[in-house]
């Protein structure tokens, strides 16, 4: 049991109704969760109200509300705070509640459009492997030392952030890696905790179904590192332009990296192949297992962490050439026989699906094929469907275009959006095949030798989402059969 009064430390209260030195039970903003005695915050969502709920967890044994305003009829025996931002409130109490677990280890927050799990998985890796215990909450999975959690968000709600930080300081946990996404920043998630970093990876077109528009997107991942406390440092990826956009305003300390603009933390490729990339990184050279030159980046940044976190030089550089690539990051299998590679990529941005494609085209050898298996999730940011299939067609030899994640929404529908942005010397190239399994089967029909496959879209995910019903998917699993059975 906690008490009321220390929950609401540091959030900014407008009026009190009842009493704050109550013992409370848990905290909750879904009033379908609260039980005897916890704590109910009524936040103001985009599909209803939470404060339409206050009557029902009052009902359901709440004890205290938190709201942005007062409901007219109060019952008896309740305590109700009225605060400025019910979002940021949940924040701090939820960082109050677990008494502040950030501060009890070294919190690095990794934000932008690709390349976050990429750079936290890694940062997890490589402080494993530099015999630390290390968090990690990704897109992916969460990690608690060697402890692992399925994950439902990229960056959780506070509750469940401090619920993990808190679990993270009991098992003696020293450093954390987490995802910032811009939904994250937004909607005050990641408010309240105290980062010891950031780190900017780039921006590009994403999400532009939530945000207004691309300069909101960008404003709100500015938020983050303006709200970085002096102690912090922030690394940011300077060829991007919106590198020194994202710090103007920062009090951390900044450090930017780059491949091509001047930087603190300079790369150089040296060799970029499909076994791996070797790089020249501040007059030392470097091989890693990662591929293509967008993981040049991704290793630039997670060797300026690992150097601010302390590590030294050489001892980065060796544990740099023993990460292994991320689930569902340019994974790829190659078939026994035809020596046919399937590469599956969750690449579901314009921006990621065409550095894959590049990466992919600058390694391979112009008798090999190149032949493309993509679509896009349904009930998302639309604008980037025709996008989508201008690139595939553009960088492929063919193209057969498929169903992500419908959801909702008609997979045809989709898959005719994409078409549009395919440009008429391209059409010859593309077919469409709404069943991913058939789309898959299709593309190791036509692979002959030392051809390549990519799926791209959906990576580790091992489910495809139809009418909000979940079905077992796994496009490596699925491929790797295929050519199996195919006895390519
Ligand atoms: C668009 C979005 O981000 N929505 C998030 C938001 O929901 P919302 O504001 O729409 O909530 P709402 O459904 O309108 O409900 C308002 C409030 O009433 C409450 N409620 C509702 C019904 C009820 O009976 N009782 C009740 O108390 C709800 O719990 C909520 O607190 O706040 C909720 C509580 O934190 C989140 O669960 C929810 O995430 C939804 C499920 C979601 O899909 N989010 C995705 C888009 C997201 O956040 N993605 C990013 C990554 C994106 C990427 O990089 O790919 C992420 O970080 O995961
Ligand atoms: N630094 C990078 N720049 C551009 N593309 C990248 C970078 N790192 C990875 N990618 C590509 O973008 C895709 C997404 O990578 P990753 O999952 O690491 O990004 P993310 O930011 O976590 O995205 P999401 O939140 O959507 O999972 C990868 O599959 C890869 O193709």
């Amino acid at each position: 049991m906690k008490i009321l009064k220390d929950i609401l430390y540091r959030v900014n209260i407008k009026a009190i109704a009842g009493n704050t030195g109550i013992a409370v039970g848990d905290l909750h903003f879904d009033s379908r969760k609260v039980q005897l005695n916890d704590v109910f915050i009524a936040i103001r969502g985009s599909l209803s109200d939470g404060h339409d709920f206050i009557k029902k967890a009052v009902d359901q044994g709440a004890l205290a509300v938190i709201c942005e305003e007062m409901p007219e009829h109060k019952v008896n025996g309740i305590t109700y705070v009225e605060v400025e931002d019910s979002k940021r409130a949940l924040a701090y109490m939820a960082s109050n509640y677990y008494e502040n677990p950030s501060e009890k280890l070294k919190l690095v927050g990794v934000t932008g459009t690709n390349g976050k799990t990429t750079i936290a998985t890694l940062l997890f890796q490589l402080f494993t492997n530099a015999g630390y215990k290390v968090g990690l909450l990704s897109t992916v999975k969460v990690m608690v030392g060697d402890k692992e959690y399925s994950a439902i968000r990229t960056t959780p709600d506070s509750i469940t952030i401090n619920s993990y930080l808190n679990e993270m300081n009991d098992a003696g946990v020293e450093f954390c890696f987490m995802e910032v996404s811009s939904h994250g920043i937004d909607q005050h998630r990641t408010t309240a905790l105290k980062f010891e970093g950031g780190i900017f990876t780039n921006l590009s077109h994403d999400h532009l179904d939530y945000h207004k528009d691309f300069a909101e997107y960008r404003d709100v991942k500015k938020r983050f590192f303006d709200e970085l406390p002096a102690s912090a440092f922030a690394i940011v990826n300077t060829d991007d332009k919106n590198g020194s956009v994202m710090i103007q305003n920062t009090k951390a300390k900044t450090f930017s990296y780059a491949l091509k603009s001047y930087a603190d933390y300079k790369a150089q490729i040296l060799e970029n192949q499909f076994t791996g990339l070797l790089l020249k990184i501040n007059d030392h050279e470097l091989w890693t297992k990662l591929i293509g030159h967008f993981n040049a980046y991704n290793i630039l940044a997670i060797y300026a962490t690992a150097e601010q976190l302390g590590l030294k030089s050489l001892e980065i550089l060796q544990l740099i050439s023993e990460l292994n690539s991320v689930s569902g990051r340019f994974q790829y299998v190659v078939s026994e026989k035809e020596k046919i590679t399937a590469i599956v990529d969750y690449a579901h941005t314009p921006d990621a699906l065409k550095n894959v494609l590049e990466t992919i085209n600058s390694i391979r050898t112009k008798n090999e094929e190149l032949i493309t298996v993509v679509g896009c999730g349904g009930d998302r940011d639309r604008t980037k469907r025709p996008k989508m299939g201008h690139i595939a067609s553009a960088l492929s030899t063919k193209v057969i275009f498929t169903s992500d994640n419908p959801r909702t929404e008609n997979p045809e529908t989709i898959i005719e959006e994409i078409e549009k942005g395919v440009e008429p010397q391209n059409f010859k190239k593309t077919m469409s095949i709404t069943n991913r399994k058939q789309a898959i089967k299709t593309a190791c029909q036509l692979a002959e030798n030392k051809d390549i496959i990519l799926i791209a879209g959906k990576g580790h995910e091992t489910y495809q989402e139809v009418k909000g019903e979940r079905f077992d998917f796994d496009d490596l699993k699925i491929v790797n059969e295929t050519l199996k059975q195919l006895g390519k």
